[in-house]
């Protein structure tokens, strides 16, 4: 092979690259391990011959995937390196001498598969080069013939021209499977093809024609006109621009319609003539005159005839049609009547079959109709789901809305749907309530339909809307004055706004608020009017509002809010998680008031941080010092501040778990449930989507919303094991003393271990004295112990008199230390009057 500088970029690919890494001569080593992938020949072969194999990458190949022990002979006009494992020579494959000299290597085996990656020198004009290299496959070919065992494989390169065809026909001839294919590492810019022929056939005898390359590459007759395609595939006719065919000097051609309807080949005369005449000819013709006269040559059927050229696929029907039609008139043969020859038993047999056949059709156009139908359906369906998925990351929706209610009461699939009285947004301003704003022509609409149509007039509608509006602020008062004189009102109140009313869960929150339920069984404290009061709305806020923690919606956050999320990380772990209201029973007090307890933390989490602060000023203002106070009256004051702490404080386990408690006989028996195992999370989760969790309470009177929640709220069953552990809870709740009294106990035995400790210290320090007798130090210990046995003599109050400066005043006169306390001038005369009396008795 004439060595290749491969200097161009483009030469330069992976192929060449990859083939210099693997060692082999040439890139085209690719080419044939591709082949091989796809046609798995030289794994079979024992004997092979590469014909052009110089520089030899092909014989490395094949001795690489053959079986070892194989023979492998290569030639090639340019010398070949040795391979190992593979013979070689020089010599011109297309000479007599290259045959013996193969035959000399092959000894009396045949060839298993024959390769041939010859390449002529090229760089002459392209047609002299393809055919040249066409007729160096076909020498190739002729030696795979004489070598070539039965059912061999002969692999050849040939390139796409004019001689391609040719040269497969004559493969087809000699081999079973024939296929071209071009493998990836061929370059696109080359117009090699490799052809694959397997099977060879291994005729006795071969025509010599076969391969004698002016046999094969002579030129043939040119192939007769397609008029068939000409005809039906009138619109995609190559146009010719070279001119006329050979022999067809005329421009137009026309020819008498009676011709077309005679002839046995009418499509011949569609594509090869201009125009059917209906003119006479001289001697006139009867056929022709006949088709003139004819009802079906229509004028439509004329003008098709006048032009041919210009007709389309459905006017050359019409034609073939018209045609069929004159050639029945005529009593010529056609495909009906060539049909009709049967006997009339037949006929009797062929009906059913027809009906048969129209049944058939009709099934079939109906099963097309219904799945044309469910086609659309599905669609329509896809389509809206791919506007809900939309909509969702614009987060327009959230993703539990995705379904049945995604649509809402007026959706399409909805139980009430309000679509058809729809009109014009009507349902929209009625949820809203502003009814008023219909319009005069949406109510006649409506009267008209027959749908709602109450006979109402815009007056009636305004008036009612007043009413409305009135009740409104009626039943607004009506909550202000509750609000003001009953303060669990405003506690309960402050909590529904604050919880948005819209998941009945099991929160802490709940459970909290549920409580007063709970305290109602247990006492009959309540006043009915309290009871009413709904813990939490059950009315739906639909309102998505900011996200919540961890990027969650607030419905989510309220959803996985709920304790039995509690435990599993991650799922809430914003400031709702921290918000998280917990009772704990050591914090209990005011003699088991739970209830105020709970209107406590209402209360608390209502005000704002600013308020809290202003309050916890105040009160520090007002309260004396807790050591003056101690001092005095012998009571600590709790700082209200304090008191508020424990609410944010969330309480844990020693496993950093919610130390939640549970105080309501519904927790107890769901926990009973849970742990029992007689329902899991998911019924738990599963039951929280009832009738009640996702309410629109949008444009409803708050009247109505409350009435609403007072009744329907969801009855939740509890067991009587639960209900009895919730009040045996209660009743321990009940016998713990008030958290001021605990604290000022812990204070007080914190002070008496001080002052022990204090003692302990001083009696080791005289017990350790030197320079003192044993008695010495024995006494001095037991003074210190009288000493601090001997309570402290109480200083009596000192008496102020409420006048002048102190009139009227409010906490510790100026001036005054130590305990003191305000008299009246009266009082204090009376009490000296009271002691003189004494005295003189
Ligand atoms: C593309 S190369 C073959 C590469 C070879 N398949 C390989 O893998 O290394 C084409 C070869 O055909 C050879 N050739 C062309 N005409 C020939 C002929 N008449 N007889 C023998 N070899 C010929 C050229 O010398 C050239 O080396």
């Amino acid at each position: 092979m004439a060595i290749q500088k491969k200097h161009g970029k483009g030469r330069l690919d992976k192929w060449y690259k990859l083939a210099k890494e693997k060692g082999y001569r040439a890139r085209a080593a690719f080419k044939l391990i591709q082949l091989n992938k796809k046609y798995g020949f030289l794994e079979k072969s024992k004997v092979l011959l590469d014909l052009c194999a110089a520089p030899g990458s092909w014989c490395q190949v094949a001795a690489e995937a053959m079986p070892a022990n194989s023979l492998i002979v290569g030639v090639d006009l340019s010398p070949i390196k040795p391979i190992p494992k593979v013979i070689t020579f020089q010599s011109d494959i297309t000479t007599d001498k290259c045959r013996a000299t193969i035959r000399q290597h092959l000894k009396t085996w045949k060839a298993d598969t024959v390769l041939h990656d010859g390449a002529p020198n090229v760089g002459t004009a392209w047609v002299q080069d393809s055919f040249n290299q066409a007729e160096l496959a076909l020498q190739s070919m002729k030696l795979a013939t004489e070598f070539l065992v039965e059912g061999g494989t002969f692999v050849t390169k040939v390139f796409r021209s004019k001689e391609y065809n040719k040269l497969l026909w004559v493969f087809n001839q000699l081999f079973t499977k024939v296929e071209s294919t071009k493998p990836p590492s061929s370059r696109n810019v080359s117009a090699e093809i490799f052809v694959v022929c397997r099977g060879y056939k291994a005729p006795k005898h071969l025509d010599p024609q076969f391969l004698d390359p002016r046999a094969v590459f002579a030129e043939l007759a040119e192939q007769a006109p397609n008029n068939e395609a000409k005809v039906f595939k009138p619109e995609i006719k190559k146009r010719k621009r070279g001119g006329y065919e050979e022999g067809e000097y005329t421009q137009f051609k026309e020819i008498p319609a009676s011709e077309f309807i005679e002839t046995i080949d009418p499509i011949a005369i569609l594509g090869g003539y201009n125009k059917l005449s209906f003119v006479q000819p001289r001697n006139g013709d009867v056929a022709l005159a006949a088709l003139d006269k004819m009802p079906d040559t229509t004028e439509e059927i004329r003008i098709c005839c006048a032009d041919l050229k210009v007709l389309g696929r459905r006017e050359f029907k019409l034609l073939l049609k018209w045609r069929l039609k004159a050639r029945e008139a005529f009593g010529l043969p056609t495909k009906k009547t060539a049909a009709k020859p049967v006997v009339p038993e037949e006929v009797a047999e062929v009906e059913p079959m027809d009906e048969e056949l129209r049944i058939q059709e009709e099934l079939q156009a109906l099963k097309d109709k219904d799945s044309a139908k469910r086609k659309r359906e599905r669609r329509k369906d896809n389509e809206q789901k791919q506007k809900e998925i939309v909509r969702m990351q614009l987060h327009m929706v959230a993703p539990m809305d995705i379904g049945m209610e995604q649509a809402g009461p007026a959706g399409p699939d909805s139980m009430f749907a309000l679509k058809p009285i729809d009109k014009k947004g009507a349902v929209n301003k009625i949820v809203k309530g502003r009814m008023a704003l219909l319009t005069e022509s949406d109510a006649k609409k409506d009267r008209d339909s027959g749908i709602g149509s109450s006979g109402d007039t815009d007056e009636e509608d305004e008036e009612e809307d007043r009413l409305e509006r009135e009740l409104d602020n009626m039943y607004d008062q009506y909550t202000e004055r509750k609000a003001e004189s009953d303060a669990k009102y405003r506690a309960k109140k402050a909590r529904q706004e604050h919880e948005d009313g819209e998941w009945e869960g099991l929160s802490a929150d709940e459970q909290q608020s549920s409580d007063g339920e709970e305290m109602e069984v247990d006492s009959d404290e309540e006043s009915d009017e309290d009871d009413s009061i709904p813990s939490k709305s059950l009315i739906t806020d639909l309102d998505n509002g900011p996200a919540g923690p961890g990027g969650l919606s607030k419905r989510a956050s309220n959803f996985f809010s709920q304790d039995i999320f509690k435990d599993i990380p991650g799922i809430l772990d914003g400031p709702q998680a921290e918000e998280e209201m917990e009772v704990d029973e050591d914090e209990l007090s005011d003699d088991g008031q739970i209830e105020a307890l709970i209107k406590k933390n209402a209360k608390a989490k209502k005000e704002k941080p600013k308020e809290k602060k202003e309050k916890a000023k105040k009160v520090k203002v007002d309260v004396p010092s807790e050591s003056e106070e101690d001092e005095k009256i012998g009571f600590e004051v709790v700082k209200q501040d304090q008191e508020d702490d424990w609410e944010n404080h969330d309480k844990r386990r020693d496993d950093g778990t919610l130390d939640i408690d549970i105080i309501t006989a519904e927790a107890m028996t769901l926990a009973h449930q849970l742990a029992t195992g007689q329902k899991t999370n998911y019924e738990v989760m599963d039951e929280g989507f009832n009738k009640r969790a996702f309410r629109d309470r949008d444009g409803l009177p708050d009247w109505f919303i409350d009435d609403e929640t007072k009744h329907d709220r969801p009855q939740k069953p509890i067991t009587k094991a639960a209900a009895m552990a919730i009040k045996e809870k209660l009743r321990a709740y009940n016998a713990r003393p008030i958290k001021k009294v605990r604290e000022a106990k812990a204070r007080k035995k914190f002070k008496a271990a001080q002052r022990l400790e204090k003692l302990r210290k001083k009696s080791d320090s005289l017990a350790n004295e030197e320079g003192m007798t044993e008695k010495e130090k024995a006494d001095g210990i037991s003074k210190l112990f009288a000493k601090a046995a001997k309570k402290k003599p109480s200083t009596p109050a000192r008496l102020v008199v409420a006048r002048g400066l102190n009139r009227g005043i409010k906490g510790r006169p100026k001036g005054v230390k130590g305990r003191y306390k305000i008299v009246d001038p009266r009082m204090k005369k009376e009490l000296r009057a009271q002691k003189r009396i004494s005295k003189r008795k």
